[in-house]
């Protein structure tokens, strides 16, 4: 999609069974703009008949009367029909606000869980609240006021021509130019500065936001914001593409608000020259008068064109700014979904790249995971270990190879079976905002309070409800309700427990466990694990010593396999038994003398 179309339509197309209220909204404001113009008809009339007054005997009072009324009717009128256009327009705005926000959220839920790691929630949040507000926003106001505006501007050409076209000529050229210098104003070259100016504010409102997130980090080293150059970099950046977009406006906008603000300009020297030519002194007058008091009205009207030109063009961005949303590429669901009743995971020569990345994050990867069993990936930080457990829920989709579960593609299992088939514990269990209880139960929408509690308790979760005075009922993050990294895993085991999905991923599950309640996660993992295919990923290798196969990674690779006993009996000098060695030794590794006095530091 280029980035000047004309998402309008498209954005319209959005209010669904609304659509037709914006064609009621749309005639009501037109119908509306013309009964407000009425009033200076009659007003005109009555004038006229002051004018007739002042140089006959009679003022005929009962006439001047009918003109205020009319005037004072038509107005009404008006006011009402914009009141009618109005209300279709917001209830048609709110229904395109509420569908642009399920689309894109129903689309978001269609997405691999990868693009979430590319774009963060926040941004994502950011960008469909806003910009489904400003279409809001639009489509509420602006629409039918744009209509309205432009019905008043051609009836307003009209007018200036009725009464005496040698004054109304030169009015009609001002705002012609002034229109001339609004378009020139709204040219591709502005369009593209508003963009890179609404880029650059939401770069800087992203990075503001990572700035917070570390916060801590900038403490802890004493850093200034000066030292976040991607911070720096992005208000910098922001400031000069505002600068640049006002200085795109400035020439345009100077000249086109001098222009339309100075109707009498022109009008007071037209009228004394066409004075001068008039035989009728009293029809002048009465002329002049419409003009003292229409071409003021005129300038407001083309001012307030100026900006709803300028709001469409923000509305337009808005829709652009979604449709990125709309149009990114979703995971594509098999056209004929397959069921597997068997859990046996098989990973066939499977070759997977991150976006943008020069190297293969794992190449080649072959192995079979037997129902019920376990196998450990292990290997140093960056071998890929996270990446291949990952694309068993189809986090991310394979390059090249497969991978089955049950011998069925996981390409051509329907998401909701594989989600139902594989529970994830990651090493930063997300929580919600709720309570303890309803975040247990979000693995099992089915599941009862007395069912949770069980999980929690398999879970060896009771020691965190004891802390709170609501227990399990607990808010998490209201009134300084924190847990500590351990106690989150454990929530997120209890959930995966209730889940009680046949595969299991664990990826670094324990890793914030303590001395302390390592033995409560790990009994916690026993009663999750049971019976299930577990894929396990630890840097403490004393937790995978039972497992069925340990997988050794490097660069990507897989480079040695076996039971912990096979790899160090088979591969002395292998890097499992190296890592093993050097684990051993970390875990009755001193502080103060080689001679073993001091503290001991368990490995942690
Ligand atoms: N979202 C991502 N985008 C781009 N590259 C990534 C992404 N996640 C990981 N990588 C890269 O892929 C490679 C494998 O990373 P991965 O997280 O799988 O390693 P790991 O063995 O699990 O590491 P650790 O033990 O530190 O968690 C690394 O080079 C890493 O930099």
């Amino acid at each position: 999609m280029k980035k000047q179309d004309n998402l309008i339509p498209h954005m319209l197309s959005f209010a669904g069974d609304k659509g037709f209220l914006l064609k009621v909204s749309q005639f009501l404001s037109a119908i509306s703009a013309i009964f407000i113009l009425l009033p200076f008809i009659f007003v005109y009339f009555a004038a006229s008949k002051i004018v007739d007054a002042f140089i006959g005997t009679y003022l005929d009072s009962g006439e001047l009367l009918k003109w205020g009324i009319l005037a004072l009717v038509t107005e009404l009128v008006g006011l009402l029909l914009y009141f009618g256009a109005l209300l279709c327009s917001h209830t048609a705005a709110f229904n395109l606000e509420k569908n642009l926000k399920m689309e894109a959220l129903k689309h978001l839920s269609k997405m691999p869980l990868g693009y979430f790691e590319q774009n963060p929630s926040g941004k994502l949040r950011k960008i469909i609240d806003e910009n489904s507000a400003q279409t809001e926003k639009y489509v509420g106001h602006q629409l039918p006021d744009l209509v309205g505006a432009y019905v008043t501007m051609i009836a307003s050409l009209i007018l200036l021509f009725v009464f005496d076209w040698r004054i109304g000529l030169p009015l009609f050229l001002l705002f012609a130019i002034g229109f001339a210098l609004q378009f020139l104003l709204m040219g591709k070259e502005t369009m593209t500065y508003m963009q890179n100016y609404q880029d650059s504010l939401e770069t800087m409102n992203h990075e503001a936001v990572e700035y917070i997130r570390g916060i801590s980090v900038v403490k802890v080293f004493g850093q200034s914001v000066n030292s976040f150059s991607k911070f720096t970099g992005a208000i910098d950046s922001y400031s000069k593409n505002a600068m640049a977009f006002t200085m795109a406006c400035q020439n345009g906008m100077v000249a086109f608000t001098t222009v339309i603000n100075s109707p009498f300009l022109v009008l007071i020297p037209a009228a004394v020259i066409v004075s001068l030519f008039s035989g009728d002194m009293v029809d002048f007058t009465k002329n002049f008068l419409f003009y003292l008091i229409f071409t003021p009205a005129c300038a407001v009207m083309l001012n307030k064109i100026m900006y709803m030109n300028n709001n469409k063009m923000q509305a337009n961005e808005a829709m652009r700014r979604i449709d990125m949303i709309l149009n990114a590429p979703i995971q594509e669901e098999a056209k004929e979904k397959k069921i597997s009743k068997e859990n046996d995971i098989v990973f066939e020569n499977v070759t997977f790249s991150y976006e943008n990345a020069h190297n293969p994050a794992i190449k080649n990867i072959s192995f079979v995971a037997k129902q019920g069993s376990m196998t450990a990936l292990v290997g140093k930080s960056g071998c890929g270990k996270s990446t291949t457990a990952s694309l068993i829920p189809r986090f991310y989709d394979v390059d090249m190879g497969k991978i089955t579960i049950g011998g069925v593609d996981i390409k051509d299992i329907s998401q909701k079976d594989l989600m139902e088939k594989v529970a994830f514990v990651f090493q930063n269990p997300k929580l919600f905002k709720e309570s303890l209880l309803d975040n247990i139960l979000c693995g099992n929408k089915n599941a009862t309070r007395d069912d949770a509690l069980k999980a929690a308790r398999l879970a060896c979760c009771q020691d965190i409800f004891e802390k709170f005075p609501k227990g399990i009922d607990t808010v998490i993050g209201s009134e300084g309700v924190y847990l500590s990294g351990g106690e989150k895993q454990r929530i997120a085991i209890a959930r995966a427990i209730l889940k009680d999905a046949p595969v299991i991923v664990l990826d670094e599950a324990t890793a914030y466990a303590n001395p302390e309640n390592e033995v409560l996660l790990q009994k916690a993992i026993k009663k999750l694990t049971q019976g299930k295919t577990v894929i396990v990923i630890a840097h403490r290798l004393s937790a995978i010593t039972d497992a069925n196969q340990i997988l050794v990674m490097k660069e990507g690779e897989i480079v040695e396999r076996g039971t912990h006993q096979s790899l160090l009996k088979d591969k002395k000098d292998g890097i499992y038994a190296h890592m093993w060695n050097d684990y051993m030794k970390a875990t009755t590794w001193h502080i103060g003398n080689e001679t073993g006095e001091g503290n001991e530091v368990k490995a942690c």
